[in-house]
């Protein structure tokens, strides 16, 4: 259904109601089994580097992962997947995401610019409508997981998200020992739970360092708290994910790291993460 609004002939513009696209959006996610919010109180903690690798560590245990890259001003999922020179395209069914490495697929901003470099410079109530529209518009088609990686914060992404995906099964809040405040950490909580979404756990990142050569751990970002914060907010401690700095040697050689480094500590943990999930889901193993 879609509007035409007259205004000179010249001017004429479709306008499709919101609530039609909010309901083409629950439509199209359907045939997805479970939809995961990733959130984080602040920045520059690695949660796109933690929605990424743990979809193709999912898609690694032969689950079909869809990956929503929710950050329209700083979409960089692309990049961490190594998604160099690809874009979206529409077919007669719709936006067709584009496939990552291991038959991922990725919906994200800044494939659909012709330049990763050009800035999209928009206030709240288009990110809002953007976001809706892309859920409403793209073929996800069936999959098992929705992984949706949200901007820093509690803004006008995870508003417009929590509100249109109304049967989120739960969210990852993702922190880092250097910003393990309690009142951030305490926000993206409140946010979850005052949304009515199911709380998963927390993941620590870059949570300790392990010396390659003599195996000692050095906690150089400060003192790891993630158990601590679990407990106190009664939720579980899904990973503590190592300090690697193969993980930005990768990104500068462009090559997704979980595939490059299967073996490294932090790709096990992130194994760990996937596998925890799907034991909170019972999902059976793919045949
Ligand atoms: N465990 C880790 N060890 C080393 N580097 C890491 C680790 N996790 C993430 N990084 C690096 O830290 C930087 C920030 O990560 P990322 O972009 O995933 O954070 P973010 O929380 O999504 O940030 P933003 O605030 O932009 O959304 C990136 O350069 C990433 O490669």
């Amino acid at each position: 259904m879609s509007y035409n609004i007259s205004r000179s002939p010249t001017q004429q513009r479709t306008y499709t109601p919101i609530f039609k696209l909010i309901n083409d959006a629950r439509e199209r996610l359907s045939k997805t089994k479970h939809k995961i919010i990733v959130l984080s109180g602040k920045g520059g903690v690695g949660k796109t580097f933690v929605s990424a690798m743990l979809s193709l560590a999912l898609a690694s245990e032969g689950y079909r992962v869809a990956l929503f890259d929710a950050d329209i001003h700083g979409s960089s999922i692309p990049t961490v997947l190594a998604m160099h020179g690809m874009r979206l395209y529409a077919s007669e069914n719709g936006i067709e995401p584009t496939p990552g490495p291991l038959g991922i697929k990725v919906v994200a901003t800044n494939l659909m610019l012709d330049s990763p470099d050009l800035p999209i410079i928009w206030r709240g109530p288009l990110k809002s409508k953007a976001i809706t529209e892309l859920l409403a518009k793209v073929n996800w088609g069936e999959n098992d997981f929705l992984i949706i990686d949200l901007p820093p914060g509690t803004g006008d992404e995870a508003i417009t998200i929590v509100q249109t995906i109304k049967d989120l099964d739960g969210a990852i809040i993702v922190t880092a020992p250097s910003i393990l405040s309690e009142v951030i950490v305490a926000k993206a909580i409140n946010f979850v739970v005052n949304n009515g979404v199911k709380l998963l756990g927390i993941v620590e990142n870059m949570s300790y360092f392990k010396c390659p050569k003599c195996g000692s751990v050095y906690y150089l970002l400060g003192k790891s708290t993630g158990e601590e914060l679990a407990k106190k907010y009664n939720t579980k401690l899904l990973a503590k994910i190592p300090l690697d700095p193969y993980i930005g040697e990768a990104l500068d050689r462009g090559v997704p790291y979980y595939i490059e480094y299967p073996d490294a500590e932090a790709s096990k943990a992130i194994r760990e993460l996937a596998r925890k999930l799907i034991e909170i889901f019972q999902e059976k193993t793919p045949e």
